[in-house]
């Protein structure tokens, strides 16, 4: 007598499955085993419908599904903050406009609109995993719970008083009080978010290393964005900020370093050798000519790399999609070879070079069986991937955001069919109009 097949959740059937590890592998006429929120098997077609009894069956005939994307740097809320100042170099973009509009707006109802309207944008884009920092981040991890994203949120920490903490201390201290109500929640992590090293002193960089030490939590900052930023600590202190960072033992393996467009070779090779990871946003640093990351030579060093969209303020927008191309483009410009970085590179870096970063790649960042089923589909019979030769060429190069048709984090559906199945998208749009008519005068 054959045994009955066992029951699972769901059997999803595209055209192409994308593991992403081992890299370059891609299957077809496979299907991806979903039960209990996890990926239970990858196997032929033909061979899961005779070993599986599926609850649920998602046929995607034109389809590639892959890892859901890392956003692996951005400030949420600075959704309701897009277009308000453009074209304007970091320091005269923060310190004249962002600042200023922040200092009066940036309140919890400010911080949980916005970041349900960036989230919004990004589940419709592929984006399952998010990195953020931003003031009020116990709204942000609020507004992720209620749509089922995964977020890891940072921990702000700046010296200067604002709406969310009156010094660094007050800072680190609510923050800690948010990792403790965190900590029944699967789908929600904190980290240490020092804001950058002109913003935050000594004292409470040594008191970050230490509870990240205790309590086992990352750090996520700033480091490195302009040459301007360099050269004023070179000035101030006589040091670069990579080296007072080192010095105060802040850089290891659980330290994700956003931006770094200014690196010589030897901070290139401690990167390396100390394990830090980047977090590297290209369209942000283009827009505000802050500089180019050297990405070819730090993934020739062995640097772990992830991609991020920066806040829409500064993109504008928040499309992983967008920003891997750019990526891969960017870099090859910058090394003068085009095959530095290419379509696969920059898909492992939104994928599971961000799940690395963060100390999730045995959960997310990949297909692979016991790992967590977050995962997209892509539509692929679209004009502008037709037709199609090499499936990670069209994903990177020629796919939109409006491509992606479904989206799951944990088994669950965020996006199916292109239709939202957490959000109220009427609900979304109309807060965002109300924010305008506040915000205008900064704009
Ligand atoms: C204290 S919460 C985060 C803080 O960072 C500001 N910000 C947004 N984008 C950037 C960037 O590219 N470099 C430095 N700081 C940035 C944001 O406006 C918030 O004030
Ligand atoms: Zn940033």
């Amino acid at each position: 007598m054959t045994p009955t097949p066992p029951t699972v959740d769901l059997l999803v059937a595209p055209r192409w499955l994308l593991p992403i590890e081992p890299q370059g592998l891609v299957l077809e006429q496979h299907a991806l085993i979903v039960d209990a929120g996890r990926i239970r098997d990858l196997l032929p077609l033909a061979e899961a419908r005779q070993r599986y009894l599926p609850r649920q069956i998602i046929d995607l005939p034109q389809h590639a599904v892959l890892p859901g994307l890392v956003n692996l740097h951005t400030h949420a809320a600075m959704s309701l903050l897009r277009g308000i100042a453009d074209d304007l170099p970091l320091m005269q973009w923060l310190q004249e406009h962002i600042w200023p509009a922040e200092g009066k707006h940036a309140n919890p109802a400010f911080c949980e609109d916005g970041a349900r309207l960036a989230f919004a944008e990004m589940i419709r884009s592929g984006t399952t995993c998010v990195n953020d920092m931003y003031f009020f981040p116990d709204a942000t991890a609020r507004v992720a719970g209620e749509l089922g994203l995964r977020a890891t949120v940072g921990l702000i920490t700046t010296d200067f008083a604002t709406a969310w903490a009156a010094d660094a201390d007050d800072c680190i201290h609510k923050g800690l009080e948010l990792h403790d109500a965190l900590k029944d929640k699967p789908l929600l992590r904190t980290i240490f978010a020092p804001h950058a090293p002109y913003t935050v002193s000594d004292a409470p960089l040594r008191k970050i290393r230490r509870y990240a030490d205790e309590l086992g939590i990352g750090i996520h900052m700033h480091v490195h964005e302009t040459a301007h930023e360099v050269g004023s600590a070179l000035q101030a202190t006589g040091k670069r900020p990579w080296q007072r960072l080192k010095e105060l033992e802040l850089l290891g393996p659980d330290f994700i370093a956003v931006h770094m467009t200014q690196l010589s070779d030897e901070e290139i090779a401690e990167a390396a050798q100390l394990g830090v990871h980047i977090a590297h946003c290209p369209e942000s640093n283009l827009k505000l000519a802050s500089g180019f990351c050297p990405l070819a030579r730090l993934q020739a060093a062995g640097v772990n790399i992830g991609i991020g969209t920066d806040g829409a303020a500064s993109n504008n927008d928040l499309d992983l999609f967008g920003e891997m191309r750019t990526a891969a483009l960017v870099a090859k410009a910058v090394a003068g070879d085009p095959q530095a970085v290419s379509a696969a590179q920059a898909l492992h870096m939104a994928t599971l070079g961000g799940a690395r970063a963060l100390g999730l790649d045995a959960e997310i960042g990949s297909l692979s069986v016991g790992k967590s089923a977050d995962f997209i589909a892509v539509d692929l019979s679209r004009i502008a991937t037709q037709p199609l030769y090499h499936l990670q060429s069209q994903l990177v190069y020629a796919a939109g955001r409006d491509q992606v048709s479904d989206v799951f984090v944990a088994g669950r559906a965020l996006l199916r069919g292109g239709q939202f199945t957490t959000l109220d998208e009427t609900r979304v749009l109309a807060k965002a109009g109300e924010w305008r008519e506040k915000i205008k005068p900064y704009a």
